[in-house]
């Protein structure tokens, strides 16, 4: 349907005053470099057609996006067992927030914040011999690119400043969250993050979550039909931080951001659609990205409600 196509153009032309007023990340310093004025966005139906448009062939790096990778991979291995380390409510906080940690003794609000990622990340690591190796074969597979790469330079600048990150691991470890040592969870973690990316990948990636959990790229199976309800509606209540609730209100769609400036939004039974743009609201969200899913959402109807 190429009417797809012409609302994307419009999403792209509508964003450009937006893309300068956004922040690139700088406390991870290699994110800091990131020149603001890119966008792009490309949606991805259930039947296997892909439309993109903007810097199309821009690669970023997926951040928290791939928090919503983790949590699959680790709920194929754990099913419900996992939600006794990571709770399920929205947090309230900023993604990288200690404080809640504490009071909530080491079980970190959800597993789209830091904190619920790592300690999914941990569970992971336990039963894998070679995390990073089985993520990026993952994205491999599901992007429909088997060339996918880690950005090794970004990863590395993360884990030279993974003070904060750090700091809720060892907590977790003091409360008895955490079984792997903390340095070789945190170095998975910050290789899920540097997954590199154009959004036609991004939003192939994710193909499932729209796809009542069977990815139309590579067939396979990767939820069930009940856990892709399951993470579609945790996305929708914790998927954008303590921003969720705005993002709610505006996009109307489960969906997942990260500073890197992607997000990722599902409308389930018809497409994935993601959008990137570096420059970041105050939550640490893609300013134009949101700005440009409120748009499609009214202009497609694809508020789930
Ligand atoms: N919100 C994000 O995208 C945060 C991810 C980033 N890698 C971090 O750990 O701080």
């Amino acid at each position: 349907m190429s009417n797809y196509q012409d609302i994307l153009e419009q999403a792209v032309q509508r964003v450009k005053p937006l893309l300068r007023q956004g922040k690139v990340a700088n406390y991870i310093p290699a994110l800091a470099q990131q020149p603001l004025e890119q966008f792009s966005v490309a949606l991805h139906t259930i039947d296997g057609e892909t439309y993109s448009a903007g810097d199309v062939t821009a690669r970023f790096t997926i951040q928290s996006v791939s928090k919503v990778m983790t949590l699959t991979l680790a709920l194929q291995r754990y099913g419900d067992e996992l939600w006794q380390r990571v709770g399920k409510e929205p947090s309230g906080t900023a993604f990288n927030s200690l404080t809640q940690l504490e009071f909530e003794n080491g079980i970190p609000r959800n597993p789209f914040i830091n904190a619920g990622a790592i300690v999914t990340c941990d569970a992971l690591y336990s039963r894998l011999s070679a995390p990073i190796h089985t993520m990026l074969e993952s994205y491999r597979a599901m992007s429909g690119n088997n060339k996918l790469c880690i950005n090794k330079i970004v990863a590395q600048s993360e884990y030279d400043h993974r003070y904060r990150n750090a700091a809720m691991a060892y907590l977790m470890k003091s409360f008895g969250n955490f079984n792997n040592e903390v340095e070789d969870v945190l170095w998975s973690y910050f290789n899920f993050c540097a997954i590199e990316m154009n959004t036609t990948e991004l939003a192939r990636s994710f193909s499932y979550l729209s796809n009542q959990g069977e990815c139309s790229i590579s067939g396979q199976h990767i939820l069930s039909k009940k856990q892709t309800k399951q993470m579609n509606s945790l996305l929708f209540t914790s998927g954008l931080y303590d921003a969720a609730g705005d993002f709610g209100y505006r996009v109307g769609m489960p969906g997942k951001s990260g500073v890197g400036g992607a997000i990722i939004a599902i409308v389930p039974n018809r497409f994935t659609i993601s959008v990137w743009s570096p420059g970041l609201d105050k939550v640490g969200n893609s300013l134009a990205g949101i700005a440009a899913l409120e748009y499609l959402s009214n202009e497609l109807g694809t508020a789930i409600f």
